[in-house]
């Protein structure tokens, strides 16, 4: 299969799968390794300050809270696509939890996009999420974000590669996707 010139990498899954520490490791790693220009943007970065404070006080986020956003997500990106003159890859963290938001983030006329699905334990988030300090993200939603979640089934929704997220370090779970992605080239 030909490269597309510009591709789309949204790393995916519920807070505290890794979406920022994979992200941005996998950004270096193609750099490096594939020689790719490729740049990272975090959805974090997108919220209004209204969900934020929703986050903080441990109310979860609706859909009409989420859309607005995911619509600003999708246009950064669109912007970073039309301002690039040559092949570029784009890597996304963002949670992207239901199939409906999953949608909003793909302009198959612009971009081509793979869905890279942190698949995590609820064990394994508690504990991250009872370590981390100075984020926003009230460790109380941790229960809504895995029944909000509609894991990406790879047979019904195309490119998507699932990854042990639960694995250790965050370097290994790289190398899994780096090798997923190869498929792909
Ligand atoms: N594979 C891994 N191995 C070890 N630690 C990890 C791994 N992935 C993430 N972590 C740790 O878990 C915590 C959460 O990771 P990170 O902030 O990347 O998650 P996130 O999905 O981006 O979260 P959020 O959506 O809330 O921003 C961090 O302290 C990070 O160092
Ligand atoms: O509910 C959601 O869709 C997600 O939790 C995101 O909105 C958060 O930005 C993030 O994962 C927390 O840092």
């Amino acid at each position: 299969m030909s490269s597309p010139v510009i591709s789309l990498l949204v790393v995916m899954g519920v807070s505290g799968c890794g979406k920022s520490s994979v992200g941005l490791a996998l950004r270096d790693r193609l750099m490096q390794d594939n020689h790719q220009v490729c740049i990272y943007l975090d959805a974090d970065h997108y919220h209004g300050q209204e969900n934020i404070d929703k986050m903080q006080r441990g109310i979860s986020l609706t859909d009409a809270d989420r859309f607005p956003w995911l619509v600003r997500c999708q246009q950064a990106v669109s912007k970073e696509a039309e301002a690039s003159v040559n092949k570029l890859t784009i890597i996304l963290a963002c949670s992207a939890l239901k199939k409906k938001y999953r949608k909003v983030l793909i302009d198959n006329d612009k971009y081509s996009t793979i869905f890279i699905y942190l698949k995590c334990s609820k064990d394994e988030i508690k504990q991250r999420q009872a370590y981390r300090i100075g984020h926003f993200f009230n460790p109380d939603l941790i229960d809504s974000q895995f029944s909000t979640l509609e894991e990406p089934d790879p047979k019904n929704e195309p490119k998507v590669i699932v990854v042990d997220g639960d694995q250790r370090p965050v370097s290994a779970v790289v190398s899994i996707i780096q090798d997923a992605l190869s498929y792909y080239e």
